[in-house]
Formats: structure tokens, C-alpha cells, sequence
């Protein structure tokens, strides 16, 4: 039919529809793989409800639009092929006259070895176009592209997320077209490299290495838990050479010291300044000396750790971004890893050291680069991020000679059109008035979404717990209205996602909460841990009881039976415990677990006394008992979903642990031993999620941060009157004065206000910054939603000048 055979895609305007033709433009494109924009002056209504249809649209390899009658195009048939545009006037008057989104389009068709900015504000389908741009790549005909691209974005997650977004749309194609070259893509996207820019950087090491065959997992460390001991070890030090300079800090406990110690030392390594901190970091003055104590902590930290890495011959990452950056590295990478493109999502988290990093690799491997990203979305601050991050790569790499193109999507395809209103609005205000939230007219965007009525917005109201009776009544009825809905409660803080879990408990609603790294403090994991204990210390009162409270024991005996017959010696315990019906049991047990392997043992007890059963069963009865004229269809359940954790978890718990006896023999002493180790330290494991089945009548409930790449139909914003500024946060940040680096400190030492000249000099430039990050952090909550968002709002007599609240942020839009 055509000339030319298109790889891709093929745009078609046809005045006049026949039979034939659309069933060639099925058969001869879209069967093969060919995405179709059909655009007509004809009617479609007889065609649009084929199956053949909605399923190809479904799949999106096929859109049709109908485009208003206009006589100069009556005869008109053009096709451009591959995103070649050859009839500009057509193009725009069927752009302009339908939804068709054109930008998306052109930006996608780009030619493959341009350099592509995609700047564009919150749900303008940057992440879904950066894998559409993929399809085209590999459609124009790179066999090999899977093994020279990389895929960048900001969390493990998000990566996850985008490698099961390829294969599904490959998956999509292959439904549509049953052609096995789909399968056959499927398979190889297991040799792409989708990752966090650490993991990312990771990989380049193990490329680039000289030092194979060690694993480069073996010689890659964070030395989280060691710094810690040094720092303590290094506070030690400071105490002994400087008792003077310490005493102010006598009071302070040494907890404290370090945590806000590890925040400092955590600044510098994202700029990786370590190495280099005693030559062009300066610290200032405070009123305390608190400033010569933190460059002690620092330099012994930093020097401890350098002689302890060479010896064991290991690296943190931030070394091997420095090893990396050599040109010569580089080049013998190139050399190992041919990488032609380099795809890189959320951007705006990138920080100025990283952009540097990214610059160098593209100079030594010449690679494409596409980059996706929102300046008003950027949230890492504290991790030296910036958000003039776009910038300062195009600069460099025009400055290299290379030619860029940036591009604004300008439409919404996430929020409902009166939702889009209210955010032009606030982004606008915050733009203007906010000198760190980088607005320009792109960020006035235009919502795709179908004009309804029901949906409002942002809606203000009392919804928040624990204040004014009226206002937890309000919060009830919205969580009764939101119930088994897709909604998300956000908050600014990891403290407060406890906080409304409890709160929602108590109201007798539940929440799904983030899983991420929270597997060996869940409760089979601790419930585990006191029955190991128990078989190992039979006589130790504490551990009796314990167990016999859990999930294990019979739970009989109560604390208030316990504290009425007290006495010091605890053996009123054990002798109490002697009476209970599942005494006899625990004996038997005890006296097993000296004989037999203890694996078997504790496989026996599972089976004996299901723990799952009994603390959903428990959980059941309390929950009755506390709600009497609730309806108690949500609580069976949460009991249910309650139950299958458990037992995920323990299942899970067994895996891990027979992985870690898997070369030794597992003793009961061991296992302790163990489970102690990982409770203390782990933060990565985490239990899988249970599928929506499960988990349908509960609530997510998150940080903004960890709500990033996700998406709800609605979310609640329950702390809007918190501070933002405010004496008691605790405030930490770098910045760099001709070539050399300051530190800025601001804490609370009991109730002294400990504030460096460095800071007293850029405090007022600091709380502008804090107020365009706080804005930048609310732009994300409020672009989560696909439908409504509440917030709690109250009635205020008087409004502050300065904003500093979210709320004052938020009124800033009316
Ligand atoms: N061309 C499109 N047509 C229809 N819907 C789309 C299109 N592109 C994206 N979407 C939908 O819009 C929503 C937002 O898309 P996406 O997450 O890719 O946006 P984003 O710009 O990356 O968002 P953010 O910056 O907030 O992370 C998703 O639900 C996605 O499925």
C-alpha cells in the first residue's frame, strides 16, 4: 500500500473510509506491529465498536480521531511514516482540531541519536513516553539494543516498575500480533540494565574492573553500621584529648551526637567530599565548640574508615565514582560496555556531583541521552540535590558541542480537569512568590481527562484524629466514604506513618503500609525470636512470659494477675506459668530442643499450635470487643489478610534461615544469635505484598517520598499545620563559597539553639529554600491523586504573613 514500509508507527489522514482500507490497515500494520493514528473527516462510528478495535486501542497500537470537515483537505490521503511529518499543514490542522498528543508523538519519533530533555510537570506521561521512545528505538531496527542501553530512575521500586511496563507492552504487542519476535523480547529484556544510578555505577565498576574475579558485591560496602562505631569511638577520643572543649556536650546523650554527626557525614559523601574535607571544608564557629568537635568526629571517621578499606580491600560507592571518573577508566570501559543509550527518569533528583559523573560518562562513551524529569518535583535536598540539575547538564554538554533538545509536555493525562485548575493556580502563586520553586509557563498544564462533576479537587475540611471531637468524626465519615477505594493518606514523616496507623486502628479502619526493609521487626519475625529464646534459656522467667503473651502461648495469665502477686525474685512467674494449660507442652519442647535438629522442632510447633490462626482469631475477638456495633465485615478481613502474613512471614523467616545454616550446622544458640544480628541491623528485607485480594479494604498509608512513583484516586493530607520552619527541625546543608565548602548547622542541644556563623549568615536564604522544597514536596502530594484530595483545614481567625505551614502554602491558591 505504501512505499516506503514504516518500522514503527504510521500516522494516516484519509478523508473517506472504505471497508478495504481499514481492514489493510489492520492487517497490513497493526498485525505487524505498526502503531496506527488514524484521522479522518469520515465517519467512524460503524468501525468503532469492532472488537478488532477496542482491543487495539486497549493495547495502544491504534488511535483514530475524527477531525472536522474542511474542504481544502477533501481529497487529501497522507500517511508519514516513522514520525516523518511531509504535510505540515495537515499536521497541524488535525493536531490542533483533535487531542492527539502531538508533543508526545514528535518527541518519541525523534531521531535516535538526539539528545532529548523531556521537562514537563506532574502526570504528563513522562515515564510512560520514556518507554514508548524504547519501543521506537528498538523498532527502528537496534537488534542489540537491550544489551547497550540503560534505563536510570530514582528508586529500586520505580525500577522494577519500568522493566514490568516493557514487558508488558511487548506483551501487548505480541496480543495484538502474535508474532514471536515479541517473545523473543520478552525474554531479553533480562539483559537490560533498568537500576537506581548506585546500582547503575555498580555495574560500571564490575565492567571497568581490574580487580576481577571478586565479586563486585563482595567488594562493595555502605560501612553504615561501622561508621556508627567510630563515631562513638571518635566522641570517646574527643573526651579524653579535649575533656574542656566537651563539657558543654556531658548532658547530651551520645546517641544524639551521633545520629546528628552521621547526618553531616551524610552530606558530604553525597557530594563525595570525604577524601577531601580537611583541605577545602570549613566548619565555622558556634557558640558551643561544637564545630572543632564534628571536624574531630569527621577527619577521624573519614581517616579510620580509609585505612580499614584498603586492608580489606573494599569500596563504598562514592570511591568508586571517583575511580570511575578517570578518563582512563572510562575508556577501558567503552571499551567493555558498549553503551548507546542512556535513559535516565526523575531527574530532578540528581545531584550536582552525579550530573557531573553522567557528563563524563556521555564525553568517554559518547552514548544518547534521555532524560526525563519535573524541577518542581525534586525532594532529595538533603541528599544535595538541586534542582537546577536540567541546566547544568545541558550547559555542559552544549558547551561540548553537543546539540539538545528540550521539550515541555503540556498536558495532563493523570489529575480530573478541576484539579489541574487548582494546581495551575497554586503553581503559579508558588512560582512567583517561592524563589526555589522553579515554575515557568510550561507548568500551566491542560487535563485529558473527561470533565465530570463529582469529582472537586483539592477539598478542605476537619479530616485529621486526635484533635476537636467534630474532627475525628469528619475523619471517620471520610474513611467510611473512602473504604475499599484506592486511597492513599501521605505524610511528611516516617514517625507520623505510625502515628496514623494507630489512629485509623483505633477508628477501626486498617492500612497497608510501605513493606520496604521492615521484615525482621514484623511480628512472626519477633514472635519467632522470643520461642527461640525461650528453648534456649528454659529458665528465664521474662522469656517464659513473653512467649506465653505471644502468639504461641495460650495467653491466660494477664499483666494485672502478674503485678498483684510481684514479688522480686521473678520466680512467682514461672510458678504461675506451671499452671497453665500449655505448661506440660513447653516442657516437652524444651527437653526436645537439647535432642533434636532445631529446624524440625520449630517446624513442629508451627504445626501444633498455627500461630497464624490464633493471633488472627485474636485479633478478630479484640476488634469485636472494642467496635461492638461496627459491622464486622472489615475486620474479618483484616483478620484474614493478618493471617496470611504471618504466615508469609514465617515461611519467609525459614527461607532466609535455612540459606544462613546452609554451610553449618543451625543450634539453637545460633539461630539466636542470628535473628538477634539481622533484627538489629537489617533495613533491607522486606515481606512481599499480599495481592489487592487481601488487602482491598485497607488504606495506603506513606511518606510522600515513597508515594513518588505510585499513583491513587484519591489521598488525604492529614498534617497540614505542621512548621515548616520551625527551631526545634533540625537543620543540616553545604554549600560551596569560591571553590570551597561550608558547612551549616542548626540543632536543639537541650534548649540551647546551637546555630554556625556559616548558617547565621545564609539563614534567610535557607528558609527560602526550606519553603520551595516544603512546596515542591506538596506539588508531589497533590499530584498523586487521580481524582480528589483531602486535606485538613480548619477554621483560622488569624493567617501569619510568612507562610510557613502547608496550609498557608495551600491558601496561597485562593
Ligand atoms: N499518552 C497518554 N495517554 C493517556 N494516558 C497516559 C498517557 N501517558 C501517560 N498516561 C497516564 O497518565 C498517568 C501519568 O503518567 P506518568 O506516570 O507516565 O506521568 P509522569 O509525567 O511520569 O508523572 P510524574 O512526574 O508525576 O511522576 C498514568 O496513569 C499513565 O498511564
Amino acid at each position: 500500500m505504501l512505499d516506503q514500509q514504516p518500522k514503527h508507527s504510521l500516522f494516516i489522514f484519509r478523508n473517506h473510509l472504505t471497508d478495504d482500507f481499514i481492514e489493510s490497515l489492520l492487517d497490513d500494520y497493526v498485525y505487524n506491529g505498526i502503531k496506527v493514528y488514524l484521522f479522518t473527516m469520515d465517519s467512524l462510528k460503524e468501525y468503532e465498536d469492532w472488537d478488532e478495535w477496542k482491543e487495539a486501542k486497549k493495547r495502544k497500537l491504534f488511535g483514530w480521531w475524527k477531525v472536522p470537515y474542511q474542504t481544502d483537505y477533501q481529497g487529501a490521503s497522507v500517511s508519514f511514516i516513522d514520525g516523518k511529518v511531509t504535510n505540515q499543514q495537515i499536521y497541524d490542522y488535525v493536531c490542533h482540531h483533535t487531542d492527539f498528543p502531538s508533543k508526545l508523538y514528535e518527541a518519541e519519533h525523534s531521531p535516535a541519536n538526539q539528545h532529548l530533555i523531556i521537562s514537563a510537570g506532574a502526570g504528563t506521561g513522562k515515564t510512560t513516553w520514556m518507554i514508548e521512545r524504547f519501543l521506537f528505538l528498538k523498532h527502528m531496527g537496534m537488534e542489540d539494543l537491550f544489551f547497550h542501553s540503560a534505563f536510570i530512575t530514582f528508586t529500586h521500586q520505580a525500577a522494577i516498575k519500568i522493566r514490568q511496563r516493557i514487558i508488558q507492552r511487548f506483551r501487548d504487542y505480541y496480543e495484538v500480533t502474535y508474532q514471536p519476535i515479541y517473545l523473543k523480547w520478552i525474554d531479553e529484556v533480562k539483559h537490560l540494565h533498568i537500576s537506581t544510578l548506585s546500582a547503575f555505577v555498580e555495574t560500571l565498576f564490575e565492567k571497568a574492573g581490574i580487580h576481577q574475579p571478586i565479586p563486585v558485591t563482595e567488594k562493595l560496602r555502605s560501612f553504615r553500621k561501622r561508621k556508627k562505631e567510630l563515631m562513638f569511638e571518635a566522641i570517646r577520643e574527643y573526651t579524653q584529648v579535649s575533656p574542656e572543649a566537651f563539657r558543654p556536650f556531658t548532658k547530651t546523650p551520645r546517641e544524639n551526637l551521633v545520629e546528628l554527626l552521621l547526618k553531616m557525614n551524610e552530606l558530604l559523601e553525597c557530594q563525595y567530599l570525604g577524601s577531601l574535607f580537611h583541605v577545602k571544608l570549613h566548619f565555622g564557629n558556634d557558640q558551643v565548640g561544637f564545630a572543632p568537635l564534628a571536624k574531630f568526629v569527621l577527619k577521624y571517621v573519614h581517616q579510620h574508615l580509609e585505612t580499614e578499606k584498603k586492608e580489606l580491600k573494599q569500596w563504598e560507592i562514592q570511591d568508586v565514582v571517583r575511580y570511575l571518573e578517570r578518563m582512563v577508566v572510562m575508556k577501558r570501559l567503552k571499551k567493555k560496555w558498549n553503551l548507546r543509550y542512556l535513559l535516565i527518569d526523575e531527574f530532578q533528583d540528581v545531584s550536582p556531583v552525579q550530573v557531573d559523573f553522567l557528563f563524563r560518562l556521555q564525553l568517554a562513551t559518547q552514548c544518547t541521552l534521555t532524560i526525563t524529569g519535573d524541577a518542581k518535583q525534586s525532594m532529595y535536598r538533603f541528599h544535595g540535590t538541586e534542582y537546577t540539575s536540567f541546566s547544568a547538564l545541558k550547559k555542559r554538554l552544549i558547551q561540548q558541542g553537543e546539540s539538545v533538545t528540550t521539550i515541555h509536555f503540556t498536558k495532563n493525562y493523570r489529575n480530573t480537569p478541576r484539579l489541574v485548575q487548582q494546581l495551575n493556580t497554586l503553581v503559579m502563586k508558588w512560582g512567583n512568590q517561592l524563589a526555589s520553586f522553579p515554575a515557568s509557563i510550561y507548568d500551566q498544564l491542560q487535563s485529558m481527562r473527561p470533565i465530570g462533576n463529582k469529582n472537586k479537587g483539592i477539598v478542605f475540611g476537619p479530616f485529621a484524629m486526635g484533635y476537636a471531637e467534630s474532627e475525628n468524626q469528619a475523619f471517620r465519615q471520610l474513611l467510611e466514604q473512602l473504604r475499599g477505594t484506592d486511597t492513599a493518606i501521605l505524610v511528611r514523616f516516617d514517625y507520623q506513618i505510625q502515628e496514623v496507623i494507630k489512629q485509623c486502628e483505633q477508628l477501626g479502619f486498617f492500612c497497608e503500609r510501605s513493606r520496604l526493609g521492615n521484615f525482621y521487626r514484623s511480628l512472626p519475625v519477633r514472635e519467632m525470636y522470643i520461642l527461640v529464646r525461650f528453648l534456649l534459656f528454659p529458665e528465664n522467667p521474662s522469656f517464659a512470659y513473653a512467649l506465653h503473651r505471644s502468639s504461641y502461648g495460650v495467653n491466660t495469665l494477664s499483666n494485672d494477675q502478674l503485678i498483684e502477686q510481684f514479688e522480686p525474685d521473678q520466680k512467682v512467674i514461672l510458678s504461675l506459668l506451671e499452671k497453665q494449660p500449655d505448661f506440660i507442652y513447653w516442657r516437652q519442647m524444651q527437653e526436645l530442643a537439647q535432642r533434636k535438629p532445631i529446624f524440625s522442632i520449630l517446624r513442629m510447633i508451627i504445626k501444633d499450635l498455627s500461630p497464624h490462626e490464633v493471633y488472627s482469631q485474636r485479633f478478630l475477638t479484640r476488634m469485636k470487643t472494642i467496635h461492638p456495633n461496627r459491622d464486622i465485615q472489615d475486620f474479618v478481613k483484616e483478620a484474614r489478610a493478618r493471617r496470611m502474613e504471618y504466615q508469609m512471614g514465617v515461611e519467609k523467616l525459614f527461607y532466609l534461615l535455612r540459606k544462613h545454616f546452609s554451610k553449618s550446622a543451625a543450634t539453637l544458640y545460633g539461630m539466636e544469635r542470628v535473628l538477634r544480628k539481622y533484627m538489629e541491623t537489617d533495613d533491607q528485607e522486606m515481606l512481599d505484598p499480599l495481592s489487592t485480594e487481601y488487602t482491598g479494604h485497607r488504606f495506603h498509608v506513606m511518606t510522600i517520598q515513597q508515594a513518588k512513583e505510585n499513583e491513587f484516586d484519591h489521598v488525604i493530607l492529614p498534617y497540614t499545620y505542621d512548621p515548616l520552619v520551625s527551631d526545634s527541625r533540625t537543620v543540616v546543608f553545604l554549600h560551596k563559597e569560591n571553590e570551597e565548602w561550608r558547612l551549616n548547622y542548626r540543632f536543639l542541644l537541650s534548649s540551647l539553639l546551637v546555630r554556625n556563623t556559616y548558617f547565621m549568615e545564609r539563614e534567610p536564604q535557607e528558609m527560602k529554600e526550606i519553603l520551595g522544597e516544603e512546596a515542591r514536596l506538596l506539588y508531589i502530594a497533590l499530584t498523586r491523586v487521580r481524582k480528589q484530595v483531602f486535606v485538613h483545614a480548619i477554621e483560622e481567625n488569624k493567617r501569619s504573613n510568612l507562610p510557613n505551614t502547608w496550609m498557608d502554602l495551600l491558601k496561597m491558591g485562593e
